[in-house]
């Protein structure tokens, strides 16, 4: 069978490398160029030493990872990537963009959030924004590019489809409180994730007006079919991986516990990645980690009428590398879990 050509634009970075780490073990895929600005010139592993005689590949510039493959993840800044995919398009490649550049329908909503205009507006008729269990349906043969969703907005739309489509909450009273490791701020030093910092802490931050928000606002409103704002709550938590979305959300009239959990459990039923625990389990981050799984426990709160789900990913994989190849396999015709099959350890 012929292999796929795929490269990656910032492969330095953490979810750049997290998906040399799955692309390596991909069965219908060749790592064809991967490519840095700071370390171009350099073997992958002499960055990442866990690379050392598994990834000796030199890096190289972005010009030369499109011309190279077939398929190009990039995995950058936000703001750099209208550019890329439209070279990329250009020559008839497939984009994945890990980051936030084609995420947001609305423009206004990227203006206002990330401070930055569409440049490339057309380009944008071409994208999709793909969690794959709720929007796999959209990539058809006019899409050439994927806005591969954010992490926090992953744990949270998966952890909220099935009962926002219900219409059994009332979603404007939804409180979202999430915890993610400390890869998520990247590779790049600073002062909240310098170790003597987050080591031992343990605090909010962008208490709502995080960035995510809009973006997580955009699934459920479509999902519902009518205009959502929620109160989104991130916090730092000092471990490497994981994220943990606890979210609380009051039910209407008619929605039992048996009624919600029969939801949850119909709509994921088919779903491999998507694991709802049974009655009386709770979502713990250990059991996802480096794995593309997204588990869900639901628990029902009956003196204030409210349902309480927690959902928890990998941020590198199911919130970043792992979706975003995932969303390959969908644009490719791939196997959906081709190069997925990632079993978390126990400990
Ligand atoms: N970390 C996570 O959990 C998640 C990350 N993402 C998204 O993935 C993308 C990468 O994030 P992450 O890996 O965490 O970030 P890192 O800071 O770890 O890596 C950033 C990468 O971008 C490259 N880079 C930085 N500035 C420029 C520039 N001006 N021009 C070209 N390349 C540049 C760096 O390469 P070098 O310095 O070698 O040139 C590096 O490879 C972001 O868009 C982020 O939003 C999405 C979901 C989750
Ligand atoms: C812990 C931490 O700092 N997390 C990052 C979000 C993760 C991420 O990379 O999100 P984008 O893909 O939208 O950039 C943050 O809060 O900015």
């Amino acid at each position: 069978m012929t292999q796929t050509k795929v490269g990656i634009i910032g492969a330095t970075g953490y979810a750049g490398e997290e998906l040399v780490r799955i692309l390596l073990n991909h069965p219908n895929v060749t790592l064809a160029a991967i490519s840095s600005v700071s370390f171009e010139g350099k073997k992958l592993s002499e960055v990442y030493p866990s690379l050392y005689q598994i990834c000796d590949m030199a890096l190289t510039n972005e010009d030369t990872v499109i011309a190279q493959s077939d398929v190009i993840f990039a995995s950058l800044p936000h703001g750099l990537c209208e550019a890329l995919a439209k070279k990329a398009v250009g020559q008839g490649k497939k984009f994945i963009d890990l980051g936030a550049d084609f995420r947001l329908k609305d423009e206004a909503d990227y203006q206002q959030w990330y401070g930055l205009e569409y440049k490339e507006k057309e380009l944008h008729t071409h994208s999709c924004y793909c969690i794959p269990e709720l929007h796999r349906e959209r990539l058809g043969k006019d899409i050439s590019i994927i806005g591969n969703p954010g992490c926090y907005p992953t744990s949270i739309a998966l952890g909220m489809a099935p009962i926002a489509k219900s219409g059994l909450a009332d979603l404007n009273t939804l409180v979202i409180d999430s915890k993610s490791g400390v890869t998520g701020a990247g590779r790049g030093l600073s002062q909240t994730t310098h170790y003597p910092d987050c080591n031992e802490a343990f605090s909010p931050y962008k208490t709502a007006v995080h960035r995510h928000t809009p973006e997580i606002e955009q699934t459920l409103s479509e999902l519902s079919g009518e205009p959502v704002r929620v109160t989104f709550v991130p916090h730092l938590l000092p471990v490497n991986r994981g994220i943990v979305s606890t979210m609380y959300v009051t039910l209407k009239e008619g929605a039992s516990k048996e009624t919600v959990r029969a939801l949850y459990e119909s709509a994921y039923q088919n779903e491999k990645f998507v694991r709802v625990l049974p009655d009386g389990d709770t979502a713990n981050l250990k059991h996802v980690k480096f794995s593309n799984y997204c588990d869900i426990s639901l628990h029902f709160d009956s003196r204030t009428n409210r349902l309480i789900v927690v959902s928890t990913i990998d941020n590198m994989v199911k919130g970043a590398a792992g979706q975003a190849v995932q969303n390959m396999n969908l644009l490719c015709g791939f196997e959906e879990d081709a190069g997925l099959c990632l079993v978390p350890p126990a400990f």
